[in-house]
């Protein structure tokens, strides 16, 4: 929201077509966090690459944090670090969010960072998880979600944030606001993202019952705006964002700041409440049990 502020602030004070192509040499690339070096980053506790093209404006973050792409404190810190500095930089238009793991796109919060730790820790995680959302769906960039794999929960919260969602054409390919399943509950802005992609009736029906959907029919409710083969999802991405890059900007971002406006404003004015009830709820004993036993059921499946 801050970004798309920024945005709406700095047209009407110009008068001027938002338009963020830089003077930069074409084809500049690097990675994060060195955005500012222009040098790749290449440390070996970074959770994602992202590169930026910029000839197109195009930034491409590739999650590669293995086995899932679990959002920890780590990860979601540094991927909001990454998404402030593009939004900074007028040569990133646009950012395509995929996985650099087989078969998984983000295996949603990481569970560990919710189990058998202090109400300290759980505040400056949750206060981290509605960073990342507030960044992402509030960002003034077109942001396109690559889902190159299974998306539960976080991770389709994640992909709900975006502008454009591609996935990957494969059954067994599954996304979904899954929470009830674990015994928890998803939170009501998880819900808004959800209401105002799929529309009320069917949000509720899958929140209530915690669905997870395969890629064909995350497609037919609406939850996905488009399937193709596993290797064209970044392709077509980076396709789509050139036709978004095609409107207005200034017209865009003010369009999407009116449609996200009022979510957003909603967790901003609640966001110590939300933090507060997120604590208070998930040190439970019931809800600490409910977790213990998902992630056994995680552990079982695979012996
Ligand atoms: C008020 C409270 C609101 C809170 C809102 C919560 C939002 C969330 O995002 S909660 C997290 C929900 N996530 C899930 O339900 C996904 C659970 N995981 C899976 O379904 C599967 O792991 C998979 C489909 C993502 C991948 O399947 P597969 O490739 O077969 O890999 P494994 O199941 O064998 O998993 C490998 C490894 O990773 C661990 N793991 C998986 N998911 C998580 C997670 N979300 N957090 C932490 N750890 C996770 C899994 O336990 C395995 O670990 P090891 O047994 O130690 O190898």
């Amino acid at each position: 929201m801050a970004a798309l502020l920024r945005g709406l602030k700095s047209f009407s004070l110009s008068g001027r077509s938002l338009s963020i192509t830089s003077g930069v040499a074409p084809h500049r690339r690097y990675g994060l966090p060195s955005v500012l070096s222009g040098q790749r980053n290449s440390s070996s506790s970074s959770k994602m690459t992202v590169d930026l093209d910029s000839s197109t404006g195009i930034a491409m973050m590739r999650f590669q944090s293995p086995p899932v792409n679990s959002l920890t404190l780590d990860f979601l810190t540094e991927f909001a670090t990454n998404l402030e500095k593009l939004e900074m930089d007028k040569g990133c238009r646009g950012v395509v969010l995929t996985s650099a793991l087989p078969k998984i796109f983000s295996a949603g919060l990481d569970i560990r960072e919710m189990y058998g730790k202090s109400p300290e820790h759980c505040r400056e995680f949750w206060k981290a998880v509605q960073e990342m959302w507030l960044k992402l769906y509030g960002s003034s960039m077109v942001t396109v979600a690559a889902i190159n794999g299974s998306s539960p929960a976080g991770g389709c919260l994640m992909a709900l944030a975006c502008d454009y969602r591609i996935m990957a054409d494969n059954p067994r390919y599954s996304i979904g606001l899954n929470e009830t399943q674990l015994g928890i509950v998803a939170p009501f802005w998880f819900k808004e993202n959800m209401v105002n992609t799929v529309g009320h009736r069917m949000a509720e029906i899958s929140l209530q019952l915690g669905l997870l959907y395969s890629a064909p029919d995350a497609l037919k409710m609406g939850l996905v705006d488009q399937l193709v083969a596993e290797e064209a999802v970044v392709t077509t991405a980076t396709e789509t964002m050139a036709k978004w890059f095609a409107v207005p900007g200034h017209a865009r971002q003010i369009t999407k700041s009116v449609m996200r406006k009022p979510t957003i404003d909603k967790l901003l004015s609640n966001r110590e409440d939300d933090i507060n009830n997120f604590v208070t709820f998930i040190t439970k004993d019931s809800i600490q049990k409910s977790l213990k036993m998902y992630m056994e059921s995680l552990r079982k499946k695979k012996a």
